[in-house]
């Protein structure tokens, strides 16, 4: 349970990102979101034009909370190596997620399973041992892998302590969907939610299928998109609802 939103349980949550460049343009997008049917929103801090500047991403933090209320906060910061806008050397990384966890800004916090291997184990027990918990995630713009090879990535993260386990991928063809479909299956015996997406057009299908299939949350459009392939969180919950029965 994150706030009211059980992840993991029923229908997949609808999740919208906030990627706006400056305070206004967050603002508002913030705003939008409370006339959406999102359970969760995403701040994806690497879209930010002041986030090397902790002061400010925490002043925004704030005022973000308080437009949203009771909608649980997810924070991000996406490397570019994985279809991020920035990137940010490991130690300023790690301080800025601290920082979040530290004032209990956020909810929940992205990880990136691959952003300092060696130093990653260290960073989600600090930050869960603030209270905030960890979503690891990887992500792979280029391909699909097999599924053993994603199989493998989600086991990891549940070995390095993540609360709730992501993987998108992208796909070249109909199978690479099939794929990641069949991975995120044999994966939801895991104690932990999973959450996983094929991208683009072809992978679409992956974002509605999420209670057939195994996913917890998926990622709709509020506005902008963050990643390719996402759907408008209006017609998902209608398509969700429906395929829920
Ligand atoms: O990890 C994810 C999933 C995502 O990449 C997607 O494909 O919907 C969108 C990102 O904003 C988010 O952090």
């Amino acid at each position: 349970m994150v706030k009211n939103v059980a992840i993991g349980e029923g229908i997949p949550k609808i999740c919208a990102s906030v990627t706006g460049a400056v305070r206004e343009d967050i603002l508002k997008e913030t705003r939008n979101m409370l006339q959406a049917p999102v359970n969760l929103v995403e701040w994806r801090v690497d879209f930010f034009e002041a986030h090397k500047e902790s002061d400010r991403v925490k002043e925004m933090l704030c005022e973000m909370r308080k437009i949203l209320g009771d909608i649980p906060l997810l924070f991000t910061f996406r490397s570019k190596n994985e279809g991020g806008e920035a990137d940010l050397p490991f130690d300023q990384y790690a301080q800025l997620n601290l920082t979040v966890a530290e004032e209990k800004l956020a909810d929940l916090i992205d990880v990136e399973l691959f952003y300092k291997e060696d130093q990653i184990p260290g960073l989600v027990k600090e930050i869960q041992k603030r209270g905030t918990l960890v979503v690891m995630s990887n992500h792979d713009f280029h391909k699909t892998p097999e599924k053993e090879e994603i199989i493998l990535r989600l086991m990891k993260m549940q070995q390095l302590g993540a609360d709730i386990l992501k993987i998108a991928v992208m796909p070249q063809d109909e199978k690479d969907v099939l794929t990641l479909l069949e991975a995120t299956n044999e994966m939801r015996r895991l104690e932990q939610p999973v959450v996983t997406m094929s991208m683009g057009k072809t992978g679409s299908v992956s974002r509605i299928a999420g209670e057939v299939f195994g996913s917890a949350i998926t990622f709709g459009t509020v506005g902008k998109a963050s990643a390719p392939g996402q759907i408008p969180a209006h017609a998902l919950k209608e398509v969700l609802g429906l395929l829920h029965g």
